[in-house]
């Protein structure tokens, strides 16, 4: 899996870039809420549309081929920008940013979801409550010292899910050889909305000592 390398920055190089990619991706991000929510239409909507194209066209004047995969510092620290929820360099990710805790036993986020996050009006759709779940699951086995990939995810959704400020929280439930058994909750301002538990696996090329380059870790 070459999508997992290791890359030779100092912490003050990562700590630069992310100081000037992150509120680049915010930027972005409030691209997206406010293309949403204009009411400018006709003429402004066309500039406006002329103005990004060119923003776009001078940032692919260098850009790497495919994804970004997760790059790793000489400490071992991953870093997974190009995630779809916790990604720096994402701004399709809300981001999360997931706070554990000391004993790995849980992780935590709070986080707020805004009209690109939309499924029925003024709700979260339930596809992102899911992915966010996914995450955070598996974040919450990686916190436990046994990262794996979801080889299964139940959702239950107990009630709509209102935009706006959210937590999402995760835990280990019991463990197996590889297997892992995470659970975990979305909640809004009115209490629990949505609940899920999943199935994690260490896969096999990360059990295989051979294949150097990955760092089943990265999720700590
Ligand atoms: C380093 C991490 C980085 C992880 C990087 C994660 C980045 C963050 C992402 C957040 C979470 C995601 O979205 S992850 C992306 C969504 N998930 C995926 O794409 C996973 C796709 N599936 C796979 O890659 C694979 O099928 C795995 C990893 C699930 C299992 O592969 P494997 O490990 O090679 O499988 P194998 O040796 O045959 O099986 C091991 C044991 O697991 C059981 N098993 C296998 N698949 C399943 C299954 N779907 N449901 C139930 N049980 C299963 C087998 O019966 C066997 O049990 P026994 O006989 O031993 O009892």
């Amino acid at each position: 899996m070459s999508r997992f390398a290791p890359e030779h920055l100092t912490p003050e190089q990562i700590e630069e870039q992310s100081a000037v990619y992150g509120p680049f991706t915010q930027a972005v991000r409030d691209l997206v809420d406010a293309a949403i929510r204009t009411e400018l239409g006709g003429d402004d909507i066309r500039a406006a549309q002329a103005a990004v194209e060119a923003v776009t066209a001078r940032l692919r004047e260098r850009e790497i081929e495919g994804a970004l995969g997760v790059t790793f510092s000489e400490d071992g620290v991953g870093r997974p920008w190009g995630n779809a929820v916790i990604g720096l360099r994402n701004a399709v990710a809300p981001p999360l940013v997931v706070e554990k805790a000391e004993d790995g036993s849980r992780v935590w986020s709070q986080f707020h979801l805004g009209a690109a996050y939309e499924g029925p009006p003024g709700c979260v759709h339930g596809g992102v409550a899911s992915l966010v779940l996914d995450q955070m699951l598996g974040q919450a086995a990686g916190a436990g010292g046994r990262p794996g990939m979801t080889a299964t995810l139940q959702v239950h959704y107990r009630k709509p899910t209102p935009l706006g400020p959210l937590r999402a929280e995760a835990w280990i439930e019991r463990t197996e050889g590889h297997k892992t058994w995470a659970r975990g909750e979305l909640t809004g301002p009115e209490g629990l909305c949505v609940e899920a538990e999943g199935l994690f696996i260490l896969p096999r090329w990360a059990r295989e000592p051979a294949d150097a380059e990955t760092r089943p870790g990265f999720f700590e």
